[in-house]
């Protein structure tokens, strides 16, 4: 059966710092490059031997999949970067203290926007205030001003169909991405409701690993690292 293994990123500097992060171009703590070491031991005692990798052009998440491919000996794999694999945009929170904004806004709105299916945050003011979100990477791309799960699954899902799925015949391949796009490809994959999804969360640095049917929907799913473990959508 086809295998694939879905990475969240290692702790980032703004996720120690309870900062929304999105498309901001923030790098990993010492914790997240461990997380990533961990994850690449975890998956090489799976023997799940990638033959493809794909990313984000985010740092985080293009360097937890370096870290991870060391330590499963295989950095030569080849790699496809691609911002629909980015982040969710996370609008006009992008850069606020989380615990802060839920102060200011009140809790169940601020859950709302952190995992409603389709109600995005504000939009980020123009001109960005963070050249990260605009710079030369996005050259020719309509870089979105805010996005909701849905509209993150809008870019996801087309890639998954037309950039990962022709690949799943060659072998075992690895996604290190973050924690909404990873969410919109488990709600693709396991066929979760719009309802659901808002109590799912993905973990830092624990591998997923899914077995795909012939549909490319999974038929088993277990996270590799079981103390860090959450709760998983049912198949
Ligand atoms: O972009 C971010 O802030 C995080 O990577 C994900 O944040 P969330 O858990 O608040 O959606």
């Amino acid at each position: 059966m086809p295998r694939i293994c879905l990475v969240r990123h290692g702790q980032s500097r703004w996720n120690l710092e309870n900062r929304f992060t999105g498309w901001v171009d923030v790098d990993l703590t010492e914790k997240g490059e461990a997380e990533a070491r961990r994850a690449g031991e975890l998956m090489k005692a799976e023997t799940f031997k990638p033959v493809r990798a794909f990313t984000s052009v985010q740092t985080r998440a293009i360097r937890t999949l370096n870290i991870a491919l060391h330590a499963l000996d295989r950095l030569w794999v080849p790699v496809t970067k691609d911002y629909r694999l980015n982040e969710r945009h996370y609008g006009g929170l992008t850069g606020l203290d989380k615990a802060e904004t839920a102060v200011k806004h009140g809790e169940d709105q601020v859950k709302i926007w952190r995992r409603s299916y389709d109600t995005p945050p504000p939009p980020l003011d123009d001109p960005s205030p963070f050249p990260s979100l605009t710079d030369e990477r996005y050259a020719g791309i309509e870089v979105p001003k805010t996005e909701s799960l849905k509209l993150t699954l809008d870019r996801v899902a087309p890639y998954w169909q037309s950039t990962i799925v022709p690949a799943i015949s060659e072998g075992d391949l690895l996604i290190a991405a973050h924690g909404n796009s990873l969410r919109a490809l488990v709600k693709l994959l396991f066929a979760v409701g719009d309802d659901e999804i808002t109590s799912v969360e993905i973990p830092t640095g624990n591998p997923l690993l899914v077995e795909l049917n012939n549909q490319m929907r999974a038929s088993s799913a277990k996270y590799l690292d079981d103390s860090r473990a959450q709760a998983l959508p049912k198949i």
